[in-house]
């Protein structure tokens, strides 16, 4: 059995549902279905849950929501029009948007996420109505009842542990499950959603559950490539990756997969093949456990913007004991997170994530840095892109981070950070968020090209 999840321009247009409906018919053991909410049809186009954060802030701050309403029912319409499905499908998406814009609005977080999830989920129902148009016999299944648990954690919830067996008995099930990414219950019944692009995280977690033969993540290109192709010209194709690598790599920029969405297939050692809608004859990209090395020993390069670094400096810091312990206290006070901490024998700076800060918290780690830790020097700095090389080959190449250091130095800029040896897979520079693209195009050519590949 294989689980299959379409992203949201899978799932934008009635052309699109076609082409779903056909890849599920085409495999009888596609039987359980996780879809997104309708994403973007072209470049400038808005994706549904976009116009769903319209809408909540719209209602939130007490303005006129027909017009932001009217945005979304409209993406349903259309497609359900094109589709020929009838009023009642309709009825019934509108009906629920209009009920989640009457829930309490005490807890904004909470109101936006239950809007965001509509999108989801009446895309489920959407799809299980064509599906049931064909002739196939499909079900919407509602998370809740389905038992996905997450923790209580909002907009970032993650899976809790008791989901997989309760989630199981959908193996057991005749129909074709159609089940809504992105969202789930706490245990109390609240209803919380992944980070963005979550859907990813719903599938393998539906896999691992069910202990699928495959996982199998459909989207708008042909495979995972070795770079961003909105950045690099016709990167090389990625035909398989391990699991580390690709969570490395989607980790820092590769959107075209959820780097927490690994974690359950890879426990359940379900390999992931990302596939495209568009093409579905095309093999793809798997993720397995283990692969062969091939001479190349880069896999992929990705980049990524949004990050901050909380650098200090006092003389003696390597001989001062508890120094790091009391930073990340100040840190965690503030219930912030860290990614990278760099250090050298009088400073040290931590890498953040840009939207973990505000202005208030900023101001308050500066100056508890300054004065109860005595700092010499402290100052934040928010506009740096982390660029990553990633690769099983890499720990044994010679010479591998001076061919990444020279051809950084190509571009003519300055690596601010560099971060070896944590991650056996990975080489992480933190750079200018100015620079990232000429890096990642440098990077790619020197790894990749046979001008520079030796
Ligand atoms: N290295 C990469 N390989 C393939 N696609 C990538 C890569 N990096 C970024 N992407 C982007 O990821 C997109 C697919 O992810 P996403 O937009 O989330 O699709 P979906 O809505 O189908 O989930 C691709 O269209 C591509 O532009
Ligand atoms: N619709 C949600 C969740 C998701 O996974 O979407 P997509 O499959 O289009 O990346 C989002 O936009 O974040």
């Amino acid at each position: 059995m294989k689980v299959s999840k379409f992203g949201g321009t899978s799932l934008a247009s009635a052309p699109q549902l076609k082409k779903v409906a056909a890849i599920i018919q085409t495999d009888k053991s596609r039987k359980i279905i996780v879809v997104s909410a309708p994403g973007k049809r072209f470049d400038t186009d808005i994706k549904v849950t976009d116009l769903l954060i319209s809408l909540s802030s719209a209602a939130l701050s007490g303005e006129d929501v027909e017009k932001p309403l009217g945005l979304v029912v409209e993406r349903y319409k259309q497609i359900a029009g094109e589709l020929n499905l009838g009023q009642g499908i309709l009825k019934t998406i509108e009906s629920d948007f209009i009920d989640r814009l009457s829930y309490d609005m005490a807890n904004p977080v909470l109101f936006t996420d239950q809007l965001k999830a509509g999108g989801e989920d009446n895309s489920a129902k959407l799809l299980a109505s064509y599906l049931n148009s064909l002739g196939l016999n499909a079900e919407y299944v509602n998370p809740s009842e389905a038992g996905l648990v997450l923790t209580d954690f909002p907009q970032r919830a993650s899976v809790m542990p008791q989901s997989y067996e309760r989630l199981s008995c959908l193996a057991a099930k005749d129909s074709i499950s159609i089940f809504p990414g992105f969202f789930g219950f706490t245990e109390s019944g609240v209803l919380r959603t992944f980070e963005r692009g979550g859907s990813d995280i719903t599938g393998s977690i539906l896999a691992a559950a069910i202990k699928a033969e495959l996982y199998e993540n459909f989207t708008d290109v042909d495979c995972v490539f070795a770079a961003n192709p909105k950045i690099v010209d016709n990167p090389i194709e990625i035909q398989q990756m391990t699991y580390r690598e690709m969570r490395e790599l989607s980790y820092a920029g590769f959107s075209v997969f959820h780097d927490e969405a690994l974690m359950p297939a890879f426990k359940q050692s379900i390999p992931v093949c990302i596939k495209n809608t568009n093409n579905p004859d095309a093999p793809g990209t798997m993720i397995v456990a283990d692969r062969q090395y091939s001479k190349r020993p880069v896999t992929g390069i990705s980049a990524d913007s949004g990050f901050s670094t909380l650098y200090v400096s006092k003389y003696l810091m390597n001989r001062e004991i508890g120094f790091g312990r009391k930073l990340l206290q100040i840190l965690e006070d503030e219930e912030i997170s860290y990614e990278h901490i760099p250090s050298g024998i009088d400073n040290l700076s931590v890498i953040l994530r840009n939207h973990q800060l505000t202005p208030a918290k900023e101001a308050r780690i500066l100056d508890r840095v300054k004065h109860e830790l005595e700092a010499d020097d402290v100052h934040i700095r928010g506009d740096f892109s982390m660029v990553v090389l990633v690769g099983e080959g890499m720990h044994n190449t010679v010479g591998l981070a001076a061919r990444a250091t020279d051809a950084i130095a190509r571009t003519g800029a300055n690596i601010e950070m560099i971060n070896q040896g944590s991650s056996e897979v990975s080489l992480v520079f933190g750079v200018l968020k100015q620079d990232e693209k000429k890096i990642l195009k440098e990077l790619y050519k020197e790894f990749f090209s046979a001008v520079y590949s030796y």
